[in-house]
């Protein structure tokens, strides 16, 4: 792959290292290690839990009792992490950016981040390294930044005290803010995971942005499905958004107002970007694209929505290239926030860009590409579309010579649909 220099195009290639045959002749010298450390493990469980202040104390708030904890487990008197953070954010070009970017371990984080660094910008990410879809997907992909000299912290952005110590090393002049909770029908299922994330995470980054001086810049994800249940395509910036078809696209939207605020009463310069279906190397096994393939492989059946009327679900699925110069160039166009200190001192930048490939591809044709590339014939399973927060298009818009034409001007660049099928059967060593 051209994006992410020296390094393999795919995860695969550090797992090939681990041998299955190795795994085999350590089995039971491990099993008798396994046993004595998890004694010693419960051991110290049970020390701590009788020798720890907090266990006697149940009415202390949670927000502290999670400060405590990060506080214990940070090593921020260490200066050994503090150089790190500092060398990891060195800017190395003429007026580069140095650049907090939050998520740095998921899939756009990854990408992103490489190709800030390339060009010269200090790059700092930030990940909580959750179990969402299998983590060593992300420490892969960590492994990979790491390469190209890109220190990932590992914290969570409802941590305001690491978020404040990371602006005392370093002072950023861009937050790329990218974590979040993902997947829309993950929220039937877990739906305190999406406020955690996208509405309380989103409010901690803002909350520490806004009071550091100078402030940064911030460009975060949205998503398209804050388009919801429109019916009016292509969907345009301009368009309704207050009917979401899940709780994901519900959080996503409350990003968008709260950004809005933190516009409006500290100034902060904000950014925010809806992605559409993104796809690529290095990409999230959640998605269908990946689960699709994996399962026509296993002669498994897939299930393929169609709305009523044996209508067309399709979604405007966009390479994950055209998403980075996206995001690079938001960056690139963001002005500075007016604010300083928790103070507003002027109007700020607030802006909300799409960026998709403004082609939808119905579903049925996505498992037609990977019957084709595969060489095997998917056994399809015609279902109808769930009430689980899919919505049955999005499309969105494309607009030339509009406020936005820079943001976007690369969304058509790409037309790589075909290159799924051979990025995810190498990364099928995940089963
Ligand atoms: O653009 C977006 O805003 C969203 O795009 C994706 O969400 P989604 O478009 O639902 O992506 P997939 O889960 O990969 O689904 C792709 C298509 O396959 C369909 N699908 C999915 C699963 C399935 O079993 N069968 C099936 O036909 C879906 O209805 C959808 O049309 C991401 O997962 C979200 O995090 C992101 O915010």
């Amino acid at each position: 792959m051209s994006h992410i220099d020296n390094t393999p195009s795919t995860p695969g290639k550090f797992k090939m290292e681990k041998s299955p045959y190795i795994h085999r002749l350590r089995f039971h010298s491990s099993l008798a290690k396994l046993t004595f450390w998890s004694f010693m493990f419960l051991g110290l469980i049970l020390i701590f839990f009788f020798r720890s202040p907090s266990s006697s104390s149940s009415s202390s708030p949670i927000s502290s009792d999670l400060s405590r904890r990060s506080l214990r487990t940070h090593s921020w008197a260490d200066p050994v992490w503090e150089k790190r953070v500092r060398s990891s954010a060195r800017v190395r070009s003429h007026n580069g950016f140095t650049v907090l970017v939050t998520g740095a371990a998921g899939f756009v984080g990854t990408h992103v981040s490489a190709a800030l660094k390339r060009r010269g910008d200090g790059v700092l990410g930030l990940d909580n390294f959750n179990d969402y879809y299998d983590p060593s997907l992300k420490r892969a992909r960590q492994a990979l930044l790491e390469r190209s000299g890109i220190f990932i912290v590992e914290g969570d952005i409802n941590d305001i005290d690491l978020l404040k110590k990371l602006f005392e090393v370093v002072s950023f002049t861009h937050v790329m803010h990218l974590a979040a909770q993902a997947g829309v029908r993950y929220a039937m299922e877990n739906p305190s995971s999406y406020v955690h994330s996208n509405i309380a995470g989103l409010v901690s980054v803002l909350e520490v942005c806004k009071s550091v001086n100078p402030q940064p810049s911030i460009v975060w994800a949205s998503s398209s499905s804050v388009y919801g249940l429109n019916t009016k395509v292509p969907f345009s910036e301009k368009d309704r958004t207050d009917q979401p078809a899940s709780l994901y696209a519900a959080t996503k939207k409350a990003g968008e107002e709260i950004a809005h605020t933190y516009n409006h009463i500290y100034g902060l310069s904000l950014t925010g970007l809806r992605f559409f279906t993104v796809y690529g190397p290095w990409g999230r096994p959640d998605m269908a694209y990946f689960f699709f393939t994996r399962d026509i492989l296993k002669g498994k059946s897939i299930p393929i929505f169609e709305a009523s009327n044996h209508g067309t679900v399709a979604r405007d699925f966009t390479y994950i290239d055209d998403i980075v110069k996206g995001c690079l160039a938001a960056l690139d166009t963001a002005e500075k926030s007016t604010g300083s200190g928790g103070k507003k001192k002027g109007p700020a930048q607030l802006r909300v860009f799409n960026l998709g490939n403004t082609s939808p591809v119905p579903v049925s044709d996505l498992v037609g590409i990977l019957e084709r590339l595969l060489k095997v014939k998917a056994k399809r399973m015609i279902m109808k579309l769930p009430r689980n927060g899919d919505v049955q298009f999005t499309h969105c818009e494309y607009k030339l010579g509009s406020e936005g034409a820079r943001v976007q001007a690369h969304n058509r660049s790409a037309d790589r649909f075909e290159e799924i099928c051979a990025v995810v059967s190498q990364l099928l060593w995940f089963w």
